[in-house]
């Protein structure tokens, strides 16, 4: 079970989180989410060891402006989280690791993600909402037994110190990684690291990693 700390924007947070040692950090490229990084100075993630992958989140963003995005703060991956279309995804996987991101609810048809097959890297699959993406809030977990395509899939939306019991509880062959954000935060956009210790101590325990 892999860890994304996703939604981080203020240098000696971002430091802080790193020592923690999570998989992925995600930085939201998003104008409307108060978590954009819009004043984040462009060398502010060189400080975080090569190990960790820097995710740039995007939203229906121009490919322009991703390309610009990846080479400024050196993102390795990077997270769709609009509607991007599967060719959209295409163009950029290889050059950096794709996970394309689907808002689920209980009407959700996992059959539109065939088209996407060998274009993303990975699926995340998060709550739907207006706002795209950290709202807090969880879908209901129990859908996902409807998932059958073998692309992994990080789980997001609410995971919480007070939901990581029901997550264990999935045993979904291709849940490869769980996605932290809003419910660890002291405002939007910084972490609380006492709060991230305790999960990467439960979640490391509930996995023996
Ligand atoms: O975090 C945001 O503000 C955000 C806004 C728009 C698109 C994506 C966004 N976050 C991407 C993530 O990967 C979040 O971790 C995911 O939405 C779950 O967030 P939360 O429900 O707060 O745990």
């Amino acid at each position: 079970m892999v860890i994304k700390v996703c939604g981080l924007k203020q240098p000696d947070n971002i430091k802080a989180v790193a020592a923690l040692k999570p998989d992925y950090m995600g930085f939201i490229c998003y104008g409307p989410s108060p978590r954009y990084i819009n004043a984040l100075p462009a060398d502010a993630l060189e400080t975080i060891p090569a190990n960790i992958h820097k995710t740039g989140v995007f939203v229906n963003e121009t490919a322009d402006n991703i390309t610009l995005l990846i080479s400024k703060y050196g993102f390795d991956t990077i997270q769709l989280h609009g509607d991007e279309s599967p060719e959209f995804c295409e163009a950029f996987k290889g050059q950096v690791t794709v996970f394309k991101a689907f808002g689920v609810n209980n009407d959700f048809d996992f059959t539109k993600l065939n088209d996407y097959v060998n274009k993303a890297d990975y699926f995340l699959f998060d709550t739907k909402t207006a706002g795209y993406g950290g709202s807090g809030q969880t879908f209901d977990w129990g859908i996902l037994n409807n998932y059958q395509l073998d692309v992994p899939f990080f789980l997001s939306g609410g995971i919480s110190l007070d939901n990581l019991d029901e997550v264990k509880q999935i045993t979904h062959p291709q849940f490869y990684g769980v996605d932290l954000n809003s419910r660890f935060e002291t405002e939007p956009g910084i972490k609380s690291i006492q709060k991230l210790e305790q999960a990467f101590d439960i979640i490391k325990k509930q996995y023996n990693r």
